[in-house]
């Protein structure tokens, strides 16, 4: 059986990564989702240890200098990483594995790991991009203006990606990434 190859996640904020991840996480536990580290605080509703770990500063700080990470970056104000050993033990017994990260997480994904397959979700319109974040209601003005302005940067970067799949329908998106894995679609 051919090792399943790691796959990594990435759009402007307020495009639907996370919902996709959630919708994935629902319809095919056995695919593996990244839990990454940030700084950020939670959201409402949010568990430790299953949207993210969070972490303080010093201790963010400690996983950087221990080499624990596989990618991290700054993102409007707040850092985030992926726990490198989870990800290398997971692709190691063959679990199909995805991570869900910032366009300079996944730059630094394709250096670390150039096997790795980069998908771009992209919104149907900027339009609508606007109104999802606005409409999720988790942030404040400064911050959506903030992320909306790393979403241009973000969709400028689209061509370094091997393939976008625009996210007009959560379960398509499921589906089709769910077929990318190489694992049945249900
Ligand atoms: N296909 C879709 N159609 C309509 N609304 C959607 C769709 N996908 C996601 N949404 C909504 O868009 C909003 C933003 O989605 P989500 O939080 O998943 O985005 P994200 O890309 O993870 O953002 P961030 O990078 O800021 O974490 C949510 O309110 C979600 O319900
Ligand atoms: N480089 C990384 N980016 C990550 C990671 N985990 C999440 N993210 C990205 O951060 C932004 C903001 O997320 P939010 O939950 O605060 O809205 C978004 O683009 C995520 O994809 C990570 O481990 N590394």
């Amino acid at each position: 059986m051919p090792r399943p190859r790691l796959t990594v996640l990435s759009g402007p904020s307020g495009v639907g990564k996370s919902t996709v991840v959630a919708e994935l996480r629902r319809s095919h536990p056995e695919v593996w989702l990244s839990v990454s580290v940030t700084t950020r605080k939670p959201r409402p509703g949010e568990q430790h240890g299953v949207e993210y770990f969070f972490a303080g500063n010093d201790e963010f700080d400690g996983l950087v200098a221990s080499g624990e990470l596989l990618e991290w970056a700054e993102f409007a104000g707040n850092r985030y990483g992926t726990p490198r050993g989870p990800v290398l033990e997971k692709l190691a017994a063959g679990v199909p594995t995805l991570l869900e990260i910032d366009l300079q997480g996944a730059r630094q994904v394709r250096t670390t790991m150039p096997d790795a397959l980069l998908v771009f979700l992209a919104p149907p319109s900027w339009e609508e991009l606007e109104r999802r974040l606005r409409g999720r209601g988790t942030e404040p003005p400064d911050v959506i203006a903030r992320r909306l302005e790393m979403g241009r940067v973000e969709l400028a970067a689209e061509k370094e990606f091997d393939l976008t799949i625009v996210n007009t329908s959560v379960k398509d998106v499921c589906h089709r990434l769910i077929t990318l894995m190489g694992n049945s679609p249900s």
